[in-house]
């Protein structure tokens, strides 16, 4: 009832043991609150919470327009819906290292059990599209260290994007990744990989967890999970795929209103009543209620 029974310090130990039994860990992105509670449902093992999920659901591009407060203020909300590990998109940690310091605390205070920090200048885009730049090492370095120095949660998960395959090659970005993990990161996000091959040459080359970004309409192949798993990849992120399949049957539901004046055909698609209030338990407010309705003085 109301949230997780889990604080975030017991869903940060968690990720970190889950990771170290060396298994693939799924983390669909949740679009709302409410999308976290079905993925725990499903059994998978961890929630995403993406920029360009909370960029677009403010009707915003993904060129780091959102705030800290802003993706902070998300994070919480659902983070407190599940009991699953969180982990938040902090884009390129909104501002000098100073500034990541000030994010990393904030998100931290969010519940969330781990967040990355990418090295791309700003205005930041989506790592899938061309005419991306990214920062010198020394930068990128000193975005991690700061990231690392200041959680007060050891077991906060750290984790470094480097976006620089698309713009210097597979090889400048092994380097940086190398670089990124000196500097303190406990993960890498090898951001638009081109094929199974490079993902590969990354978990061979690094000695921590290497997550793989499966977004639709990208630069990487959506791959499976065997295929990932196979490769050495620890975690598999599915960024924006929830809001993608709503915004879809939204956009055809829509439709059918305006073709046939009703959404009579479309009823079968939509979640039912009882489903709905299946995941917000409302069972158990019902039996609060009653209990204390049952009261005897
Ligand atoms: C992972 C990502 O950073 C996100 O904000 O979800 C995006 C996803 C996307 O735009 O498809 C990304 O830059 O890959
Ligand atoms: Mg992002």
């Amino acid at each position: 009832m109301l949230y997780t029974q889990k604080t975030p310090a017991e869903k940060r130990a968690a990720l970190r043991s889950a990771l170290a039994t060396g298994e693939l860990l799924r983390f669909p992105g949740a679009f709302n609150p409410l999308s976290a509670r079905l993925i725990q449902e499903k059994n998978f093992e961890g929630v995403y919470i993406s920029g360009a999920v909370i960029a677009a659901d403010l009707g915003l591009p993904d060129i780091g327009l959102t705030t800290l407060t802003e993706v902070a203020g998300r994070a919480a909300q659902i983070s407190r819906m599940t009991d699953l590990p969180t982990l938040v998109d902090a884009d390129t940690g909104f501002g000098e290292p100073m500034n990541v310091a000030r994010t990393v605390q904030s998100l931290e205070d969010a519940g969330v059990a781990g967040l990355h920090i990418e090295d791309q200048v700003n205005p930041k885009r989506c790592g899938h599209l061309d005419g991306k730049s990214v920062v010198d090492d020394d930068t990128a370095i000193k975005r991690i260290r700061a990231a690392a120095d200041a959680r007060r949660d050891a077991n906060l998960l750290i984790m470094a994007r480097t976006d620089i395959r698309a713009i210097e090659g597979l090889p400048a970005s092994i380097d940086r990744a190398k670089a990124l993990v000196d500097a303190g990161a406990d993960a890498i996000f090898p951001e638009a990989m081109k094929d199974l091959s490079e993902f590969e040459a990354m978990t061979n080359a690094l000695d921590v967890p290497v997550l793989a970004n499966m977004t639709e309409f990208g630069k990487s192949e959506l791959f499976t999970t065997q295929q990932l798993k196979d490769v050495g990849i620890r975690i598999v992120i599915y960024p924006v795929s929830l809001l993608r399949l709503a915004m879809g049957a939204a956009e055809r539901g829509l439709d059918t209103l305006l073709s046939d004046g009703t959404l009579q055909q479309t009823v079968p698609d939509m979640q039912t009543r009882a489903r709905l209030y299946e995941l917000l338990d409302y069972e158990a407010y019902n039996t609060f209620d009653t209990s204390i309705y049952n009261f005897k003085v």
